[in-house]
This record gives structure tokens, sequence and C-alpha cells, in this order.
């Protein structure tokens, strides 16, 4: 660790100090959350919560939340997707990308998936959000999390880099690296992260992340925006890593995001460090040089779909919400994104939502379709108090008691936010909520 010590110190000069009194306050860090605006609003779940939001610099949707808080993860909001629990500076990159409806987005390195979950925010369901993760495992913790944040309108695939971004050349305004690093912003609450650190690790992480970065490019359009981010404090991993990557690709240069949180670094590039309110980021943003295009609306699926799958939809959502570009796979029922990037023969977990599942003879619905439905596109619904009883007997994989007069399929909300469904009939609701979700 005295290397890294010498390392910080060279780097900080006067402000090594402050750094240390950080670094030695183990078991102390920065939490928060970010607000998702797909299901929630700031203001909404300021109310609902039981404890004060403290605004962070880095995003306009990103708190911080008390040290006494626990357990947030088994809140029912959190449960709906309404927030996302992030450590502040983490939601730097994505300011930084700047990300308008509408964009196509690429997410390279995504899981779990606090960046892509806060661009599709950002999207507002308009445009389209490519989402990936070479790690198998963590890919399918990324889909659940795009699946609790109610996004509809992205793709999840479980691809390398190189072959994803030759496959998918040329088709994204905007490509984010948040690369695999050393970590070493991770030290105070992640003692692994310190364990695993060395001078050889963050040598070979460079390496890594300036081959990322070169397939990476390979996807943007030209004009296009690409974001290059850690949570390490590694020059070798940093401004290293941008000045190889812009001697080898004169085409790219680095552009001013006009932020003003941490501090600069490379002119244009951003710095956290503990002393700026974050437990320590690196973002920099690239332009590739040419004249950017925008996509033209992808067509609408031409495949004739049985009926029975729009009266299926119709019967548990008002308005066809998530459009009408179904596909049949397999057993599944895919709405589509409304505008998307084709994927043949791409290791692709999920694009779009998946309505509902043939068995038998039967459609059921699916729980990705009730969550990313707002509580008035549904057909039936229940909706109870973040503190009730209801929420935590629905959350435990329960019945729960309802009005005698609603029946089949119905939407379980909490404080109008969608978290699940279950099926009504004599005055209860059979619990579907997806078991491996469920509260122990
Ligand atoms: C910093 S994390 C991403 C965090 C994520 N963006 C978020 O905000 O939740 C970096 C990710 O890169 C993945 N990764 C590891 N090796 C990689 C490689 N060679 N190419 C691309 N991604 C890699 C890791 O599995 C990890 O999920």
């Amino acid at each position: 660790m005295n290397i890294f010590l010498d390392k910080m110190k060279a780097l900080l000069g006067d402000e090594f100090d402050d750094f240390l009194k950080f670094y030695n306050s183990s078991g102390e860090h920065y939490r928060g959350l970010r607000v998702n605006t797909l299901k929630c609003s700031v203001e909404k779940l300021e109310k609902l919560l039981n404890f004060d939001l403290k605004s962070a610099p880095f995003c306009s949707e990103s708190f911080y939340i008390p040290n006494e808080i626990t357990s947030l993860g088994n809140n029912p909001l959190h449960h709906a997707g309404a927030f996302y629990i992030q450590e502040p500076s983490a939601s730097s990159a994505v300011t930084m990308l700047d990300v308008q409806e509408g964009d196509y987005v690429l997410d390279l390195c995504a899981a779990p998936g606090g960046k892509s979950t806060q661009i599709a925010a950002k999207l507002n369901s308009k445009g389209f959000l490519w989402s990936n993760e070479i790690v198998k495992n963590r890919a399918n913790i990324l889909l659940s999390n795009i699946e609790r944040m109610g996004i509809r309108n992205a793709t999840v695939s479980n691809a390398y880099p190189e072959v994803l971004c030759d496959r998918l050349a040329g088709c994204f305004d905007k490509v984010l690296v948040d690369a695999p690093c050393s970590g070493e912003g991770m030290f105070r609450k992640d003692s692994t992260a310190e364990s695993e650190w060395s001078d050889e690790h963050v040598k070979s992480c460079a390496e890594r992340q300036l081959k990322i970065l070169n397939s990476a490019k390979n996807a943007l359009k030209d004009g296009g925006v690409m974001v290059y981010s850690t949570c390490t404090f590694s020059v070798e991993e940093n401004e290293g890593v941008i000045g190889r990557f812009l001697e080898e690709n004169p085409d790219f240069k680095l552009e001013d995001a006009n932020v003003n949180f941490g501090r600069p670094t490379l002119e244009y590039a951003r710095r956290i460090f503990p002393m700026d309110g974050g437990e320590g980021h690196f973002a920099a943003r690239l332009k590739k040089s040419g004249e950017l295009y925008k996509n033209s609306f992808t067509e609408n699926s031409k495949k004739k779909i049985d009926s029975k799958i729009f009266d299926f939809y119709d019967s548990l959502f008002i308005g066809r919400p998530f459009g009408e570009n179904i596909e049949v796979i397999g057993d599944k029922i895919i709405v589509l994104p409304q505008e998307y990037v084709s994927y043949e023969k791409l290791p692709v977990l999920r694009s779009g939502i998946i309505l509902g599942q043939i068995v038998k003879n039967r459609i059921e619905p699916h729980h990705s379709a009730f969550m990313a439905a707002k509580a008035d596109e549904c057909v039936s619904k229940v909706d109870f108090d973040v503190n009730s009883a209801e929420i935590k007997a629905f959350l435990h994989g329960e019945e729960v008691a309802v009005d005698n007069n609603i029946k089949g399929y119905t939407a379980v909300c909490v404080n109008g936010i969608t978290v699940g469904f279950g099926k009504c009939s004599n005055g209860r609701l059979k619990n579907k909520y997806p078991k491996g979700l469920r509260l122990l």
C-alpha cells in the first residue's frame, strides 16, 4: 500500500493530508441514491422516504443519504424501481455524456447498471440504449436492474467489446466506457478492492482499458461522443489511457463537458476526490470528428401477429403503451423497442420487454411488462402505501386481500408506482412476484 500512498502524494501535493484523513476514516464513506425519473419524481420520492435527501453536485437526481439508513434495498420503493442505490460521484460520467431524448447510446461495460439506468432515465423512453456486460452472471444482474427500473427501450447483451463494436460499427450517437479499473476510489467501502491492489494490476488495467476504448470507438458514429470513466485515481489508468488513445486516434479530441463538479485535469477531463464530495471518479469526454447524422425511425415489425396477442395486450394495458413492434420468440411474446439496432447472431439477453409467455394454450403476463407500465396504463390495479402491511406481504410472496370486484391480472403499485402483478379472484390477489426478487 505504500506505493499507492506515494503515488497519491505525488498526485495531490499539498492536499495529500486532506486525502489521508478520508482514507484513514475506514467504515465511513459517501452513500447515495439516484431517483429514477422513469418511475418517480424527485419531489415524490422526497415525500415518501422517512429521511432527508441532500443534493449531490454530480447530477440533479443524485442525493446523499445519511449513514444510519440501512437496508434501503428492502424498501418497497426500491423494489418498484423508484430509485437506484449509487454513490453520488458515480453519476458524474453520464452527466458528462449529456444524453438527450432520441439518442442512440451504447453502455459497453454496464453491470450492475448504475449508469445504464441513469442513461435510460435521460432518454425518457425515446431513442435507444444498448447495455452490454462481458461477465455472464453480472449481465443477468444488469438485466434485472434494467427490468426493475422499468426500461422499455433497451437491449441487454453479454458480448466481448471487440465483437459487439465491430458488429454495431457506426450505430451510436454516444458511447460510455465505464472501464474495469483498479478501483482506488472503492477502497473506503470495499476492502477487497484494496487487498487486490498492486502496481502491476494498475498497469494491466491500463492496457485493458486502452484495448476496450479502441473497440468502443468503432461503435460510434462520425461526430459522436464517447465518455471514458473509471473509479480509480491512478494517472496510468486515467490521463495515461486518454493520452495514448488520443495519440493513436487523431480523429478524436477531448471536449469540454461544461460541468463544474470535481476538478479539471487534461484541461477538459474531470477528477473527483473524497475532498470533492465523492468516493472517487475520473471522466473524460471525447468527440469523434465528422458530421453527426440522426437515426431514422425503425419501422415497426411487418410480421403478422395473431390477433389473440393484441387481445391479451389490450386486456392488461391501455393504449398498447410499449408500442406494437411485437415478435414471438420461442414461448415469449416480446415488444421490441420502438427504435432499436437489430442484433442477429449477438449474445442478447433481452431487447425491449417481455409482454407474456405462452404456457400450453394460454398466455401468462410477464413481470417486466408491469414494471415498465405506468399505473394509469394498467387496466386493473391495486395501490398500497409504502408502509402498509399489504405491500410487505406482497413482496414476501404472500396472498393479499383486495376488493371483491377486482378480477384477473392486476398491477400491484406502491404509492402509484408499479412493482409487479398478481391475479385476483374472490377478494384475494394471488402473488406473481418473481421468487428470486422476494423479501426473505
Ligand atoms: C466499473 S464496472 C461497470 C459499472 C457500471 N457501469 C455501473 O455503473 O453499474 C466495469 C465492468 O466492466 C466489466 N469488464 C471486465 N473486464 C472487461 C473487459 N475486458 N471488457 C469489457 N468489460 C469488462 C466488469 O465485469 C464490470 O462489470
